[in-house]
């Protein structure tokens, strides 16, 4: 594999010198290709336009949110879907067009589905009856007639690890079909004139390597549809394209996830003589993974002759969860020579106090000194967005850069932000 370098022999990101951004903007840093960005969001669209089929990306802002990222989507004519009032709020705060904008969740509450109701928020994917019934109030209270698609959990489980598996029936997302909730969640919502039921959802899982499970859930919902007798105008099979997190993963291109739906769905359209339905996809990770990379700067080292080499780098589990929680890999470089041959293999840790603070679990790098500069790759998704103040460090800043320019886009916290929110304990014995 070979990295992008310039004459200094210097990691570059969207044409600009890691090292530099290191030394500006200080490290742990999150920096993100926007160019990459905008080319998934872009390939996304193609892929449907090409087929001449009616679609919606909608990027699951859930992977990346921040008011940049909303404005890149709506630059690039995508929706997004949001999972909270904070992630309205974001995509609100960025001019985002809230009827651009879907609203998943297995447990939204009376006041996050009212800001969406009276924001206008374009579609409302329900997941349980509890929400039925407060979104019909809501509705009824505002005199709002809502768009809504109804989110199924389709007893279809794809080969993931287990915490991030959402399709099989033990789950806590969506109406259950093979028990027939969904049919009376379906027989609700058409008898209630507030609702304007557009179709169905069903989202199997994420960091998926395989078409058949996507294949699955877009005739079963095709199917259920029919069976029901409804015509739906939205199928809407969710997001959890994998990507490429280390030299060993091989993701399919986007394409192939995108034409075996359409292709699904575009033969049961016919079998069923169904003017085509919109169909909305809902990718995440596939978006903002590969685009980003997290600059480390090397630290500390632990030499443990015959058995390990510890790495130590100024961030960790409170910047990447990921490994802890999910034992999940990542290729790390050296941002100072990326290209240059390596000596030895090492385990990447943080700086949290906790043994399972893991970075990077098995990396061959050439050898480095205290203040080189590691760069782990793809971690656009999940990294910020699951991002703590754990052990109280603060959350680094995020970095966009685009054609050899670069920008802030969420400031780096400070101690003081640590305690913004902190109250001087005033009860002494409880008096
Ligand atoms: C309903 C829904 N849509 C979309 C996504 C995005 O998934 P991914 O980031 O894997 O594309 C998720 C997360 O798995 C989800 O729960
Ligand atoms: N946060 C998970 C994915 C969960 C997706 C949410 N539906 C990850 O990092 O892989």
């Amino acid at each position: 594999m070979s990295y992008p370098i310039n004459t200094a022999q210097h990691l570059t990101i969207g044409e600009v010198d890691a090292i530099d951004l290191a030394k500006t903007y200080g490290t742990p840093l999150y920096v993100y290709d926007v160019t990459k960005i905008r080319q998934t969001m872009r390939d996304f669209k193609a892929i449907f336009e090409k087929e001449d089929v009616p679609y919606v990306v909608s990027y699951a802002s859930k992977a990346f949110a921040s008011k940049a990222i909303y404005q890149v989507a709506q630059q690039e004519g995508i929706h997004a879907d949001i999972v909270s009032g904070g992630e309205l709020y974001t995509a609100l705060a960025a001019g985002f067009d809230p009827k651009h904008l879907s609203f998943n969740g297995n447990n939204k509450s009376w006041d996050e589905l009212t800001m969406a109701v009276t924001e206008g928020v374009g579609t409302i994917i329900v997941d349980n009856f509890l929400e039925l019934q407060l979104l019909s109030e809501i509705t009824t209270q505002n005199g709002v007639k809502q768009d809504i698609l109804l989110r199924i959990s389709p007893g279809i489980s794809a080969h993931t690890h287990e915490f991030i598996s959402t399709g099989q029936q033990d789950s806590k997302f969506g109406f259950d079909l093979l028990t027939g909730q969904a049919k009376t969640a379906y027989d609700i919502a058409r008898q209630n004139e507030n609702f304007n039921l557009r179709g169905l959802h069903a989202h199997i899982g994420s960091q998926i390597f395989d078409v058949t499970g996507f294949e699955k859930n877009a005739a079963l919902l095709a199917e259920t549809a029919k069976s029901w007798g409804f015509q739906p105008e939205v199928i809407n099979v969710g997001g959890g394209f994998g990507i490429r997190y280390t030299s060993e993963d091989e993701p399919l291109p986007e394409s192939e996830y995108a034409d075996a739906i359409i292709r699904t769905l575009k033969s049961k359209a016919a079998e069923y003589d169904w003017k085509m339905p919109e169909i909305w996809i809902e990718p995440g990770r596939s978006i903002v993974g590969p685009a980003g990379q997290t600059l480390y700067t090397i630290g500390s080292r632990k030499d443990i002759p015959d058995l390990r080499h510890y790495l130590a780098v100024d961030g960790g589990m409170g910047d990447n969860i990921r490994p802890a929680l999910y034992q999940a890999n990542y290729d790390a470089i050296l941002a100072n020579n990326p290209n240059a041959s390596t000596q030895e293999v090492v385990r990447v840790a943080g700086k949290y106090c906790e043994s399972g603070d893991v970075l990077v679990w098995q990396q061959a790098l050439p050898k480095t000194k205290p203040g080189d500069i590691l760069s782990v790759l793809a971690t656009g998704a999940y990294g910020y967005a699951m991002a703590s103040n754990y052990n109280r460090n603060p959350r680094p800043a995020v970095v966009f850069v685009e054609n050899g320019k670069h920008q802030v886009v969420i400031a780096r916290e400070s101690y003081a932000h640590l305690i913004a929110l902190d109250h001087d304990y005033m009860l002494k014995n409880g008096k």
